[in-house]
């Protein structure tokens, strides 16, 4: 065939396909109108007819509606651009057949066959696996083989086609070239046709076990993230909720960063929160809590804030902590059980203290706390139910042996009659009493176990000298007396909240709503071995999947130094790394890298995807001049980047700027955590919350206090430089404020 017939037959192949999905959205559309017409006249019906049958019409009605509106709505969205790819394979022991593949897949209603296939099937797996040739792939957990002859990408518009080309291991891979330099767009894309064979290996990784990646900047952990989210959902829709799926980022500024992408992927119910918001909702606390980046930022302006010799942050997100915890719930549940003594009905024994104390120890010591109580409250209904009985039955026979004994053994009459009244008043007194006891015993004996508040457990024990004394052997006088003088005041910091999510799971347990099956973690590195561990506790469940990058890791004063303790606690997890970033330049990453090569951490230097773009620029000036900003600014634009960040290291330097920027009558907006990005604006951001977020063009500024030589100052370095996509200009005073020559 001739490359122009070929042409020709692909825009035939799209015009059926586009033709077909808009006889479809038509008859959708049609169905729609009908639903709700349906709707409208079982609503007027409604109070005349047989109300039930009224309600039934409109609930089918709305079903159907939902179904219709929902076709109509999924093949709007692929309709301009219905597939991306195609695969010319053959499945063993099958025909050849070429196989296209978009974002969601389309049968054909009479004959079933696939229009598209959805990027997330099985058999889609070979394209992004990339080798031709003979090849197997994995549907549910059965391995097929099959032999891979080529792979197409397309370049569709507007349903129209552009162009297409044929892909193997040798060519470059154009459509990612083209989506890298035309990415424009401050917010996260999918990236569905042009995910790479080692982020496909994450993406599709064994749903049911952990797994944990350490990744360059920008070599689309986040994104990765999200795809292997909406790839489980297809995957494992029929056993999960979106509802009991959560991901956890690390402020209100990144769940806005990340919202669009949500519904492209079809995962937007899926509970999106911060690890502090996640614990306040679930545990139902109020808590006013410190703001985490005040500690932070008191570091980056003086490093010698904190405790050196013995940080309390870093202490309470370590094992030791942990280890602390479980002691002290030992502690609690040690108090608890001296409570259980025998339970008695009037003068019967009806349990023994020693049964309900190794319930409450052993058998049920799964269970969290409170639940045992509950459970225990219920053996004891159940044993007095089956008990009272018994006792009654032995009574009554026993006041009918003694009134048949004293009607037949006294002589006496007036003895006799005295005896028998008071035998039967005595046994109508007690019977009904004792009747009355079974009713509440159960009751008034778990009296004694009153329900704790969490967070006032947690404060005993922050203050209690005896108790750190008799649980924390291992801590230095001066330790124990550091401990308790930061905790005089009472103040809730992040780190806390493991403690009390920890507690809480263990003494309350974890209400289902909150019980979220499935976790997903962005910048996992700023977790603590033990805020992980809480939440892996607290839902008991170890489908988590990690992503982070120790390089970034800014807030190591009181989080991850090193993956281990991660893996300890995740022993099923699989590890994987990626080292390739698609964000930056290699101009832009080569000084990336540099600041990379002086971190005490061994992390390998990151390799960019092959792509050029202008050399970072050196600006040196000793003030701000609003001048040189708009310079830079004219220059960027005219390069029709369109996101622009000033990066500062302080929020104090960004605060400042934000007031020089604006009376120099530059449009500028600065970032907090709960702001909306304003894209017309040039976006001043302190460095630590630039985490994350990406952008055309970034300035580094360096007015306030320079970027000095140490583990800190070099990671929040590194991180702003590696949030520009094409750009970078450094302002300051000399190379030296930025770490480098
Ligand atoms: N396969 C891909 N195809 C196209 N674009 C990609 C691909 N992988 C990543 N990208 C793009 O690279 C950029 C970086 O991705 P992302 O923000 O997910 O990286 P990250 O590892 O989370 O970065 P960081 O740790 O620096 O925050 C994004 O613009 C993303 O769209």
């Amino acid at each position: 065939m001739t490359v122009n017939e070929d042409f020709k037959q692909e825009q035939q192949r799209l015009y059926d396909t586009v033709h077909y999905m808009d006889q479809i959205l038509h008859s959708s559309k049609r169905d729609i109108e009908t639903a709700q017409e349906n709707i409208r006249s079982a609503m007027t019906n409604v109070e005349y007819l047989d109300s039930s049958d009224s309600f039934l019409n409109i609930l089918m009605n709305t079903r159907f509606f939902e179904l219709a509106r929902n076709q109509k709505e999924g093949l709007e969205a692929i309709r301009q651009k219905p597939y991306f790819a195609r695969i010319h394979f053959q499945r063993e022991q099958e025909n050849e057949e070429f196989l296209y593949i978009g974002k969601t897949s389309l049968f054909h209603s009479e004959t079933h066959e696939p229009i598209v296939v959805d990027w997330r099937s099985p058999v889609a797996n070979v394209y992004y696996d990339g080798r031709l040739g003979e090849i197997t792939y994995d549907v549910r957990g059965e391995e097929h083989t099959g032999h891979l002859f080529a792979k197409r990408q397309y370049k569709i518009e507007n349903a129209q086609l552009l162009d297409y080309r044929d892909v193997d291991l040798t060519t470059n891979d154009e459509l990612l070239q083209e989506a890298l330099e035309g990415k424009a767009d401050v917010r996260l894309t999918e990236i569905v046709s042009t995910i790479q064979k080692e982020q496909n290996e994450i993406i599709r990784a064994h749903l049911r076990q952990p797994i944990l990646v350490q990744g360059a900047a920008g070599s689309g952990k986040t994104t990765i993230a999200l795809h292997r989210i909406s790839y489980f959902l297809y995957t494992m829709g029929d056993h999960f909720n979106p509802e009991q799926l959560m991901i956890l980022a690390p402020n209100r500024l990144f769940i806005d960063y990340i919202a669009d992408v949500l519904p492209e992927l079809g995962v937007d119910k899926i509970c999106q929160t911060t690890y502090a918001q996640y614990v306040l909702d679930a545990l139902n606390l109020k808590l006013k809590l410190q703001n985490p980046n005040d500690q932070l930022e008191q570091l980056v302006a003086d490093q010698s804030s904190i405790h050196d010799d013995w940080p309390i942050p870093k202490m309470k997100g370590s094992p030791f902590y942990e280890l602390l915890m479980n002691r002290y719930l030992q502690h609690y549940e040690a108090q608890l059980a001296t409570l259980f003594d025998d339970v008695f009905i009037e003068k019967y024994r009806i349990m023994k203290g020693d049964h309900l104390r190794k319930l409450f120890l052993v058998e049920f010591q799964y269970m969290p706390v409170e639940k045992r109580l509950e459970r225990i409250k219920k053996v004891i209904q159940t044993e007095v139910k089956r008990k009272t009985s018994a006792v009654l039955t032995t009574l009554n026979t026993r006041y009918e042996d003694a009134i048949g004994r004293a009607l037949n053994g006294m002589r006496d009459a007036e003895k006799r009659r005295h005896t028998v009244t008071k035998l039967i008043d005595e046994r109508d007194d007690r019977i009904p009493k004792i009747k009355q006891e079974a009713k509440s015993v159960a009751s008034s004996y778990m009296k004694k176990f009153q329900k704790v508040k969490i967070k006032q457990l947690y404060r005993t024990l922050l203050t209690s000298r005896d108790l750190l004394f008799e649980l924390a052997p291992e801590w230095t006088m001066e330790e124990t007396e550091l401990f308790l003088e930061a905790h005089q005041k009472e103040q809730w910091a992040l780190e806390d909240l493991a403690a009390l999510l920890f507690l809480h799971a263990k003494i309350k347990g974890i209400e289902d709503k909150w019980k979220m099956r499935v976790v997903f973690i962005d910048e996992v590195q700023d977790y603590s071995y033990f805020q992980l561990a809480a939440l892996k506790t607290g839902l008991e469940t170890d489908m988590f999947t990690m992503v982070g990058d120790l390089a970034q890791g800014i807030h190591s004063y009181r989080s991850l130094t090193e993956w281990q303790p991660v893996l300890e606690l995740f022993p099923r997890a699989t590890y994987a790394t990626l080292q390739k970033s698609y964000r930056t330049t290699i101009e832009i990453m080569e000084v990336a890298n540099k600041i990379l090569m002086q971190m005490d951490e061994d992390l390998p230097l990151v390799e960019p995807v092959v792509r050029h773009g202008k050399k970072p620029e050196f600006i040196t000036v000793e003030n701000f001049d609003d001048n040189i900003i708009k310079d830079v600014l004219a220059k960027i634009r005219e390069n029709r980047h369109q996101s622009i960040a000033l990066i500062c290291k302080t929020t104090n330097e960004a605060v400042q700027l934000v007031g020089q920027l604006e009376s120099s009558d530059i449009p500028a907006q600065l970032l907090d955590e709960n702001s909306a990005i304003d894209q017309q604006k040039l976006l001043v951001i302190p460095s630590h919350l630039a985490k994350g977020l990406e952008f055309d063009a970034v300035i580094l500024t360096s007015f306030d206090i320079p970027y000095f030589k140490n583990a800190l100052d070099r990671k929040l370095l590194y991180v702003a430089l590696t949030r520009a996509m094409h750009e970078l200009y450094l302002i300051g005073p000399s190379k030296e404020a930025f770490l480098m020559k």
